[in-house]
């Protein structure tokens, strides 16, 4: 039996084969784009071993954000500036581990016209228990002087200018999807190669879906249009007749995957502890809200749409609330 697709394009030939559809590219973004695909194999190589090196863990330190940095945390982010600084596409990073933006100050990188925020990786909690965690990367053109090095201006831009944006997902199989104005493609790594080979091309996102993912823990503490909106995936049938089912992995990056092929809706909404919920609007919320819109799908913080909202600072927080346009559309008649 023949399992492996050998027909499938890998990520570099198809980002190379893009390019004939844009005769006067310059290629940088897809070089970037390639760029991201090593680095994700990299860190893919100490996941996929992550038990049997001394690789789990804390490094004993906390992030800017206050919370427990762990070892694979680290390795990531590292992995993901040295290989962007030492490509020829990206001018200057932010990431979730990191204080402050990283500027590159060498000659090609100031003459680099993109730069990239990322969380390296997403579902610190979900590490050493070998569940699903993620990477999610948000790409901006720079609006500074090219031949000058970045600023941080460049990074502060409302997710509505997002030239791309993708995830990988380290699950039962490893995944990267990205997204242009285009449309989304997925990417499936065949270890037997070491690439990323197409395997999802356009993904749509269901108009409707069965799942809700929220942290019912805090249930409690959430306001009262986001507890009418649960009590109401208990209580509606879906397209399957029964009640809707709730999924929450911890790993936004694998809830948000599950519900962009399958339909659904994920909720991590202010609570009275966290008045501006959780996940960080830069590096987290803005390139998922990206993909899914691309996909068909909406998100918003409850009151206004993520991919509008002028980032103030860089490791800004916000409400956030993704998926499928039907159940978006009902949720906002509970917020009202
Ligand atoms: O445990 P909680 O409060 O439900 O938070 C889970 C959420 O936090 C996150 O882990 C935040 O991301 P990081 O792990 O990158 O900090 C999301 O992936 C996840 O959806
Ligand atoms: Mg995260
Ligand atoms: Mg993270």
């Amino acid at each position: 039996m023949q399992l492996t697709n050998r027909q499938a394009l890998t990520l570099d030939e198809f980002t190379i084969q893009q390019l004939r559809n844009f005769p006067n590219a310059t290629g940088e973004l897809s070089t970037l784009l390639r760029e991201i695909g090593l680095a994700a194999k990299r860190i893919n190589v100490e996941v996929n071993k992550a038990g049997l090196v001394d690789i789990l863990g804390s490094i004993g330190a906390v992030n800017v954000q206050g919370e427990d940095v762990k070892k694979l945390d680290e390795f990531a982010n590292n992995e993901f500036i040295k290989v962007l600084q030492h490509g020829i596409s990206c001018a200057g990073i932010a990431s979730e581990e990191c204080d402050d933006i990283q500027i590159f100050d060498d000659e090609v990188s100031c003459n680099s016209k993109y730069v990239v925020l990322f969380d390296p990786l997403d579902g610190s909690s979900n590490i050493d228990v070998n569940v699903s965690i993620g990477t999610v990367f948000s790409i901006y053109r720079r609006t500074s002087e090219i031949g000058s090095p970045c600023t941080l201006n460049d990074f502060l831009q409302p997710g509505v200018k997002q030239i791309a944006a993708g995830y990988i997902i380290y699950g039962s199989s490893t995944m990267l999807v990205y997204a242009t104005r285009r449309g989304v493609n997925g990417f499936t790594l065949d270890p037997s190669i070491g690439e990323f080979c197409f395997s999802h091309p356009d993904i749509k996102c269901p108009t409707n879906g069965n799942v809700y993912s929220v942290n019912h823990g805090y249930f409690f503490n959430y306001e009262e249009g986001v507890k009418k909106y649960i009590d109401q995936c208990q209580h509606k049938a879906g397209e399957q007749g029964g009640p809707y089912s709730n999924r929450y992995i911890g790993s936004m990056v694998a809830d948000v995957h599950r519900n962009l092929i399958k339909g659904g809706i994920f909720l991590y909404p202010a609570s009275k502890q966290q008045p501006n919920g959780k996940l960080r609007l830069l590096y987290e919320c803005n390139p998922l809200a990206f993909i899914v819109e691309v996909a068909g799908g909406q998100a918003t913080d409850g009151k206004q749409r993520i991919l509008d909202k002028q980032p103030i600072a860089l490791h800004e927080r916000t409400p956030f609330f993704i998926g499928s346009k039907d159940m978006m559309e009902e949720l906002e008649k509970c917020l009202i």
